[in-house]
């Protein structure tokens, strides 16, 4: 029994699932079944079964086993290429097969011949108990006998005599063993049956382990045969390799030994896995119930967030509808009084002698009251015979006003200009948006149009440039008119256009000249730009003289245009073309239109009487500056910002500080406004989303839209990002715009840059920084003009950086906080005006709205950006705060508007005073 197991126990697993009839085989079947089970490997019986938990293991051990047998047979097929016909595979199967087979051929003979001893042994044993049964069974029928004979009496004397009571019990004790004897001997005869059996059925499987290793007997002297006849010079060598194999095998069993002992602790391992998992299961439970009360918590508190968003939401719409009731009664009340008005009217009309005799009747009784002076009567009564609508308005509007301001309103139309609105004319080379380069042609539509919204008559002349926005421009239509102008001692004829922008009447020109003067795809830059405004401005005056228009004020814009105002004194007042004033506004005084003395006679003007040190003689020699001229010529001079006034009437003057020292009279500087129509958030057609300041949550949205837009991070929502919209130009302080790129990346923010430079070796140097940058997700330069791109960019930043060397006004400070972005600025012209420190204690705290630095340099920058992102991280309430006050500025052209009306009127009022 012991070799058996020890023979079972060597042998390779195939032939231990095949060895199984005795008793013992299946006891070790059993064994080997149950140390498969523990190594994670199936008994032929068991397959095919359901997977169970350990199946994954099991498959793991299979596919280490695998791995071995593949590891093996890759390292054969290297060793033993094919070189005999044979395969490889082929070769290594049928030699494995003979190893197998020997062993199974050994093992077996041994079982036969255990099972041959095992037999005779028990057949011994048969016999043995047969004979004593025998024995017994004889005994037995002895004692029967007798005890028939003594109980049918013939015998009982003898019975009694020959056998003692004592005996007789003896005996039947006896029996009763016998009995238990017989018993027993008939269970081990069952036994010996059963024995039997199972040595029939051994018998049965040793003929069919006989037939099967005759079989495999004649496949081995077959395959013997094959081998010798295919190489049997490599025959003893085959042998060799057959037996490293064999080695091999068993390594690799062992392996699989192993790894199922690694298996069985990491079962153990799974086991206290499990029993932690169930721990931890038990305490997730107690954990869950903590995360759900936070869960809870957080539904809640977000319940109440929507809520008073809800509550905000109701609010504001409450507070729309009682808007839109108060417009609905302004409306209703304004319709009433119409009609009132229509019906006086129309019993004015119907009765006017009635209406135009009472009108007398007043005249004649504030007169005799000394209520007005014998002029204004007289004025008055002069109104009255034309009929004067402005009169009858004004007598209109006087229902329900007291007697001192019905006065007050009839003397009003005597004053000059305010019967009716003034004629106002801006001649500029610049206008939002049909064509435009920087915030000149903002400040010509925002301007214009809030003129126009004062009831001012305001119309524009621009250049007609190929590169417009022709579609931006309503109704563009050629008049049937040719206007010719003087240019260069030859007049050419010039194409008018009409059309309207932005709601204003806009005239442009196109000159007939071969010069092609704005057919150059561009609007500056041009090697002529001098003669090409020189004879636009010429154009333009020629088309107002031809045109006979009574006009109030020309105002004129930067260098371009400066040419108006010695062109209008010097050569068409003397022609009766001197009802208008003229005003110059120069944007920024880095641009004086400098040119070669002579230049100057190109549009028809004088250079010798011109070109002196109180005309416009330049401070270069041999040169004239026309920005000089303007401010010599013009009637009113003003600049974009009340600081830039002061600045240049020093260094910033650019040379001109004493021609506007000598004029200072007329010089005055007015803050620009924006466009609040086209820079309204909340209506915004660019934006992906509009918002307002109640409503912060568009502002996000465009944010994340921008960042995805341009390929920018959006992991961090709250990142702060910082936008710059400018020219680069050194104005601008394109070093310090350089240094910001830089601070924000340092300081955890993200930048965009929208500009473009007209000056090559800044170009080049930002398109090195934008290259640079290029894969970096949180910096991005996009190098060019993109109107729409830069409201979106105003709407998703959170900070906007001018860092300007000098500023005339600026807008993108005041778009940028219409738009919620606050400014980071350099405290000087415009920017000094408009934007004020959040941490200035200086300044009232109503006013402070960005973060400012004053020196030049990269250090005061940083540190205002270290503050404002202080701020932004550290203070998010009071930043939210900021940007909302910063967004309910008002930086409407409104009241600058008014400023410029105001010094309109009291030039035409000096005008008509002095005719
Ligand atoms: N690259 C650009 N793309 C679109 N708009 C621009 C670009 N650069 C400047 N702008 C716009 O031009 C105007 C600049 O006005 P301003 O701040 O007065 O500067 P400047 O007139 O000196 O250029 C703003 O309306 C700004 O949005």
């Amino acid at each position: 029994m012991a070799c058996m197991a020890a023979g079972a126990e060597a042998a390779p697993l195939l032939f231990r699932r095949r060895l199984a009839p005795s008793p013992v085989a299946a006891r070790r079947r059993l064994l080997v079944s149950c140390r498969a089970r523990r190594r994670g490997l199936r008994t032929a019986a068991e397959l095919p079964r359901k997977s169970t938990s350990n199946d994954k293991h099991h498959n793991r051990v299979n596919m280490q086993r695998d791995e071995a047998s593949v590891s093996s047979d890759k390292e054969r097929q290297e060793k033993y290429g094919d070189e005999n016909g044979i395969s490889n595979l082929q070769l290594e199967d049928l030699i494995q097969m003979i190893q197998n087979t020997e062993k199974n051929i050994m093992l077996l003979n041994q079982a036969r011949l255990q099972a041959l001893e095992h037999v005779e042994t028990v057949l011994k044993e048969k016999e043995d108990l047969q004979r004593k049964l025998k024995i017994l069974e004889t005994r037995l029928s002895e004692t029967d006998a007798r005890l028939k004979l003594s109980a049918e009496g013939q015998f009982g004397t003898e019975i009694n005599d020959s056998l003692p009571v004592l005996e007789l019990d003896d005996i039947k004790e006896e029996n009763m063993l016998l009995k238990d004897d017989i018993q027993f001997l008939k269970t081990m005869l069952i036994e010996v049956a059963e024995t039997e059996n199972s040595i029939f059925t051994l018998e049965k499987e040793r003929a069919l382990l006989d037939a099967s290793l005759r079989e495999l007997e004649s496949r081995f002297i077959d395959a013997q045969a094959d081998m010798l006849k295919s190489d049997p010079r490599q025959y003893d060598a085959w042998w060799e390799k057959v037996e490293n194999l064999g080695d091999l095998l068993e390594t690799a069993t062992n392996k699989v030994e192993n790894a199922a002992m690694v298996l069985g602790r990491n079962h153990d391992l799974e086991d206290k896995v499990d029993k932690l998992e169930a721990s931890l299961a038990e305490a997730n439970i107690s954990k869950f119930s903590c995360y759900f009360v936070d869960l809870l918590q957080e539904k809640i508190k977000s319940v109440e967030e929507r809520f008073q968003v809800c509550n905000h939401e109701m609010h504001s719409q409450i507070e729309l509808y009682e808007n839109s009731i108060a417009e609905f009664h302004d409306i209703l009340s304004k319709l009433v009084e119409e009609t009132e008005k229509r019906s006086l009217e129309h019993s004015a009309s119907s009765m006017p002698s009635e209406l135009w005799s009472r009108i007398s009747l007043l005249i004649d009784g504030w007169l005799l009251e000394k209520r007005i002076s014998y002029n204004d009567a007289n004025t008055l009564r002069e109104m009255v015979r034309k009929r004067d609508s402005c009169l009858r308005e004004a007598y209109l509007s006087c229902r329900g006003m007291k007697d001192r301001e019905i006065v007050d309103n009839f003397l009003k139309i005597t004053l000059p200009g305010t019967s009716s609105g003034l004629h106002i004319i801006h001649i500029a080379a610049e206008m939002a948006p049909v064509a435009k380069v920087g915030g000149l042609a903002d400040v010509i539509s925002g301007l214009g149009k809030a003129l126009q919204k004062k009831g001012h008559l305001v119309e524009i002349i621009l250049p007609k440039y190929d590169c417009m926005q022709n579609d931006q421009v309503n109704n563009l239509k050629v008049l049937d008119v040719v206007v010719q102008s003087y240019f260069e001692g030859n007049l050419f004829n010039n194409k008018i256009w009409t059309g309207t922008v932005e709601g204003l009447p806009v005239y442009f020109i196109e000159p007939q000249h071969p010069a092609k003067f704005f057919w150059r795809a561009q609007y500056y830059g041009e090697h002529d730009d001098f003669k090409r405004f020189a004879y636009f401005s010429r154009a333009a005056l020629e088309l107002l003289y031809q045109s006979q228009k009574k006009i109030d004020i020309i105002h004129c814009h930067d260098w371009q245009t400066a040419f108006v105002a010695p062109l209008y004194w010097e050569a068409y007042a003397n022609l009766g073309f001197n009802s208008a004033r003229i005003c110059f506004t120069c944007h920024n005084f880095e641009y004086q239109g400098a040119a070669p003395a002579q230049d100057l006679a190109c549009c028809g003007l004088d250079v010798q009487q011109l070109d002196r040190e109180d005309r416009m003689r330049d401070n270069s020699h041999g040169r004239i500056n026309v920005v000089k001229g303007a401010i010599v010529y013009s009637n009113i001079v003003t600049t974009v910002s009340p600081t830039y006034a002061l600045e240049v009437r020093s260094e910033g003057g650019r040379g001109l500080q004493d021609s506007l020292k000598l004029h200072s009279r007329k010089f005055v500087g007015i803050l620009n406004g924006i466009d609040t129509d086209t820079w309204n958030p909340s209506t915004d057609r660019h934006l992906k989303v509009q918002y307002n300041a109640n409503d912060l949550q568009g502002k996000a949205a465009n944010k994340a839209a921008l960042r995805k837009q341009l390929n920018l991070s959006s992991t961090n929502a709250s990142q702060p990002l910082v936008g710059c919209i400018t020219r680069l130009v050194p104005q601008k302080g394109v070093h310090l715009i350089r240094h910001a790129i830089y601070k924000t990346a340092e300081l955890g923010g993200q930048f965009v840059l929208l500009g473009s430079s007209p000056v090559p070796h800044i170009q080049r140097e930002f398109e090195g920084i934008a290259d640079h940058f290029q894969n970096n997700n949180n910096i991005r330069l996009l190098l060019k003009y993109d109107d729409s791109l830069s409201h979106w960019i105003y709407a998703a930043s959170d900070m906007f950086i001018v860092p300007s060397m000098f500023e005339p006004c600026g807008l993108t400070q005041m778009i940028a906080m219409r738009y919620g972005s606050v400014p980071i600025v350099r405290k000087t012209g415009g920017l000094n005006d408009s934007v004020f420190d959040f941490d200035d204690e200086t300044i009232p705290k109503e006013l402070r709205n960005g973060f400012t630095f004053v020196h030049p340099d990269e250090k005061a920058l940083s540190g205002a950006m270290e503050r404002a992102f202080n701020y932004y991280n550290r203070k998010p309430e009071v930043w939210k705060q900021l940007v909302q006050k910063d967004m309910r500025i008002d930086f409407s052209w409104a009241s600058s508007a008014s400023q410029y009306e105001d010094i309109y009127q009291r030039a035409v009022a000096r005008a008509r005073a002095a005719a």
